[in-house]
C-alpha cells in the first residue's frame, strides 16, 4: 500500500479537467466547484447532476471522448471514465505535462487520491484509508460529523480574525510570535464549550494587541 502525503489545494480560479461525466466525475466536480476552481469536462455524455450544473454555466463541457491534448493547461486532472485504457491513457499524459493526477478506477496509478472531507466552517476533517477502502473512510467521516459540534467553528473563527489582525498590525517578529502564541493560550475553546464566550470585535482585538504586554497574563 502507498504512503501518501495528505496536502490543502489552492484551486480557486484554476483550471482543473475532469474526463469522464458520471457519478464519480460528479463528486469531484462538486468538490472542485465548492472550492471555486474552474471545472472542465470532457465527456460524450454528462450525469444529470453535471448536466444541470453545465446548462447553470457553472461549468465547461466539452461534448466527445477523451483525445490526447485535452490536458493542456490543467492545474489538476480526474480521470473518471468507466474505460480502464482512457483513464491510463489520461494518466500518462498528465505525467509527460507534469500535471497532478487522480485514476479513479485505480487510485494507486495516479499521482494523487482523494480522501473523504468533513467542513465545519474553516476547519476541515478528512479521512483517508489510503485507497484501501472508500467506503470506510467515508464512514468514519459520517462518524466524526456525528460526534463533533460547532465549537471549533466558532473558536477559528476567532482565531483567524485575531491572528489576520495581528500579522497585518504587527511587524516585529519578535512581538508578533509573543502574540500569536498568547492568542494560541487563550481559554477560548472551553470558554465556547461552557457557553461564556463572547467574540471580541475587530476593535477590541486591536486594543488587545496594543496593549498587550510580554509578562501579562493571557
Ligand atoms: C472518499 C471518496 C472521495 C471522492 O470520491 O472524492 C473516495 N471514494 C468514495 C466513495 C466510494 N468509492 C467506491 C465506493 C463503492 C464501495 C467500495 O468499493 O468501497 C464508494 C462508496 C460510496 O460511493 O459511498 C469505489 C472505489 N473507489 C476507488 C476505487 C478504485 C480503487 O480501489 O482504486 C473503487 C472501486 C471501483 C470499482 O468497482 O471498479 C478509488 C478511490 N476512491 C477514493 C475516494 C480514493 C481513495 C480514498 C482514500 O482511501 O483516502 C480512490 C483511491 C481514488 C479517488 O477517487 O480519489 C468517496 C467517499 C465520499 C464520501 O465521503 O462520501
Ligand atoms: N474513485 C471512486 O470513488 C470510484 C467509485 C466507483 C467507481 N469507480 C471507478 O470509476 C469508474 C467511473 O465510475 P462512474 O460511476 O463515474 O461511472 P459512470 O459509468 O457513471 O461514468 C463514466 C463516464 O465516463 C464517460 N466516458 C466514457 N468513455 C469516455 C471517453 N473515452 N472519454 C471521456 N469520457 C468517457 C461516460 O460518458 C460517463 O459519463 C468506474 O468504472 C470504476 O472503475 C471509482
Amino acid at each position: 500500500m502507498q504512503t501518501y502525503v495528505p496536502l490543502m489545494m489552492n484551486v480557486s480560479g484554476r483550471l482543473c479537467i475532469i474526463i469522464g461525466g458520471g457519478l464519480v466525475a460528479e463528486r469531484k466536480a462538486f468538490s472542485l466547484l465548492d472550492a471555486a476552481a474552474e471545472v472542465r469536462i470532457v465527456s460524450p455524455a454528462l450525469s444529470e447532476r453535471l448536466h444541470s450544473l453545465f446548462l447553470e454555466e457553472a461549468l465547461e463541457w466539452i461534448q466527445r471522448g477523451y483525445r490526447e491534448g485535452d490536458l493542456e493547461g490543467a492545474f489538476l486532472v480526474y480521470a473518471a471514465t468507466d474505460t480502464p485504457e482512457i483513464n491510463d491513457a489520461v494518466v500518462a499524459e498528465a505525467n509527460r505535462l507534469g500535471i497532478p493526477v487522480n485514476h479513479a478506477g485505480d487510485g494507486g496509478r495516479g499521482s494523487f487520491i482523494t480522501p473523504s472531507v468533513l467542513r465545519r466552517g474553516k476547519l476541515v476533517l478528512s479521512v483517508s484509508a489510503s485507497g484501501s477502502g472508500p467506503a470506510a473512510a467515508s464512514r468514519l467521516c459520517r462518524e466524526i460529523d456525528e460526534a463533533c459540534g460547532d465549537d471549533y467553528e466558532l473558536y477559528l473563527d476567532a482565531m483567524a480574525m485575531a491572528r489576520t489582525l495581528v500579522k497585518a498590525q504587527v511587524r516585529d517578529h519578535h512581538r508578533r510570535s509573543v502574540l500569536l502564541e498568547a492568542i494560541r493560550d487563550m481559554d477560548m475553546l472551553t470558554q465556547i464549550r461552557q457557553g461564556t464566550f463572547t467574540p471580541w470585535s475587530e476593535e477590541e482585538w486591536m486594543n488587545w494587541i496594543e496593549s498587550y504586554r510580554e509578562d501579562d497574563e493571557a
